[in-house]
């Protein structure tokens, strides 16, 4: 089966398919109490009753399996053994997020068992995540375990406060598309001097009436850990949390956090990698595949730049840095970055790395070192072709879906027989890496040398 044929395979069958469960007849030795009171409704911790140990073992597994399946690199290879890294743990499996998104909405999502209750008006709000499988239906949630305690500090406070008849607040509803309040995202920092929490909260909603959010900034800004209350204001139909207008309407417009000895600023709508403990780990692993000379003299190509964490981190060893990204807000933070850490050896360039053409790679000379770092649905064909022309010495390739990845590696490793197109890499090391426990989500660090 054609490996993208296969992925889509994959995701109809775990998409159909509704599991009930009816008794327990014996629990698996696996199964452990979840502490979140949300576990079994939620759909953000899919495993949290499923022992870390086990979420490691299934997740290694299943990088193997893509490997060999969709990557076609046989496991009877002697190489194998040594090309598949073990998981990479995570240490902090609980409050690692420093990013949460949060909905209101008018139908608040209920048990089976509640089912019957009829709620009407502002007892049907709620303010929470989608319960899965439901756009429009909401899991009301007064704590989240994966955020950081003041972040929780924030979301009960609101929860506290937003539903008061005499604020006159209304979720957005999106059947009617009425209503004012559409998200809460709420970002975790650090103070770079203190060292302590510092965090945003982006109100999201439908237009912009700062006095009806007010009385809720007043509440939340006395929580001493807040230091900026941002509004962003999303007019259209669509929901999501990315406004067309963005307001502050307390303190700065930026929180800062530091990766590999770097300060970044992060404004509300910059990418930055989730999980800010398992970052570090992840970067050096990264650093440790490029594994730059230290003498300033190669390039870095970084391909999926997103706000240039990546390259900067490499910055300090390369000669220069070129970065690649869609995004024209996260390029306009990867040269503040670079500024605010006194780099001046990198590039960041706009560019849309699903439409290149021939004039791709007029702009940089020849990297002895790419990083790609694109999100789930992988690398482009063009963008694999280019790279096979290019042949650069080494491609560090970072996935967030090791399925896209699979077919990737084996693109560049084994080419495409039907299209007449040739691989030249050897795949050195793939390395799972767990930067979301209780979720199903995995990260791979691959290595690639020219052959
Ligand atoms: C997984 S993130 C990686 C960001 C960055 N490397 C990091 O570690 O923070 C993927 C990035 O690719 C960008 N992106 C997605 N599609 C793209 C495309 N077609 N062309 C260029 N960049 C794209 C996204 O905006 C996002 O910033």
């Amino acid at each position: 089966m054609e490996s993208w044929c296969f992925i889509n395979y994959m995701m109809f069958y775990f998409v159909n398919i509704q599991v009930t469960k009816l008794k327990t007849l014996s629990p698996h030795r696996d199964l452990v109490d979840a502490p979140c009171a949300y576990a079994s409704y939620c759909g953000g911790c899919k495993t949290q009753n499923l022992s870390y140990e086990a979420q490691l073992r299934a997740k290694e597994q299943q990088v193997r399996e893509l490997v060999i399946h969709v990557g076609k690199f046989s496991d009877k290879n002697p190489d194998f053994e040594c090309i598949m890294k073990p998981i990479v743990p995570c240490d902090v499996q609980f409050h690692y997020r420093n990013k949460m998104e949060f909905s209101f909405g008018t139908q608040k999502w209920l048990p089976k068992e509640l089912l019957h209750e009829k709620l009407d008006g502002i007892d049907n709000y709620a303010l929470g995540l989608h319960a899965p499988g439901y756009f429009d239906k909401i899991l009301n949630v007064d704590k989240c375990l994966l955020q950081s305690e003041p972040a929780n500090k924030i979301l009960a406070t609101v929860q506290d406060n937003w539903k008061d008849p005499e604020l006159g607040l209304s979720p957005y509803n999106v059947h009617s598309h009425t209503g004012f309040l559409k998200h809460l995202v709420l970002r975790t920092g650090r103070d770079m001097k203190t060292d302590l929490p510092e965090l945003m909260v982006n109100f999201v909603t439908s237009s912009y009436k700062p006095e009806m959010l007010k009385p809720l900034v007043e509440k939340i800004s006395a929580i001493p850990e807040v230091v900026s209350i941002m509004n962003n204001v999303n007019t259209s139909v669509g929901n999501t949390s990315v406004g067309e207008e963005e307001y502050t309407l307390y303190g700065k417009s930026t929180i800062t956090e530091s990766l590999r000895g770097l300060t970044f600023q992060i404004s509300a709508n910059s990418f930055f990698q989730t999980n800010t403990h398992q970052a570090e780990v992840l970067y050096k692993l990264i650093e440790d595949c490029a594994g730059l000379r230290g003498d300033a003299s190669e390039i870095v190509l970084d391909l999926f730049c997103g706000t240039g964490t990546i390259g900067l981190t490499l910055a300090k060893k390369a000669k220069h840095v070129y970065g690649y990204e869609v995004v024209a807000q996260a390029v306009a933070d990867a040269h503040r970055n670079a500024k605010l850490n006194g780099i001046s050896n990198t590039t960041f360039l706009q560019g849309d790395l699903n439409k290149i053409d021939e004039n791709f790679g007029k702009h940089f000379p020849k990297p002895d070192i790419v990083i790609s770092d694109p999100n789930r649905p992988g690398m482009h064909m063009k963008l694999i072709k280019f790279l096979l022309k290019l042949k650069a010495p080494k491609i560090v390739y970072v996935s967030c879906n090791p399925a896209t990845c699979a077919r990737d590696i084996d693109y560049l490793c084994h080419g495409v027989m039907e299209q007449n197109i040739k691989g030249c890499y050897k795949l050195k090391s793939i390395q799972p890496v767990d930067m979301f426990p209780h979720t199903p989500h995995i990260e791979c660090v691959c290595l690639l040398e020219l052959c």
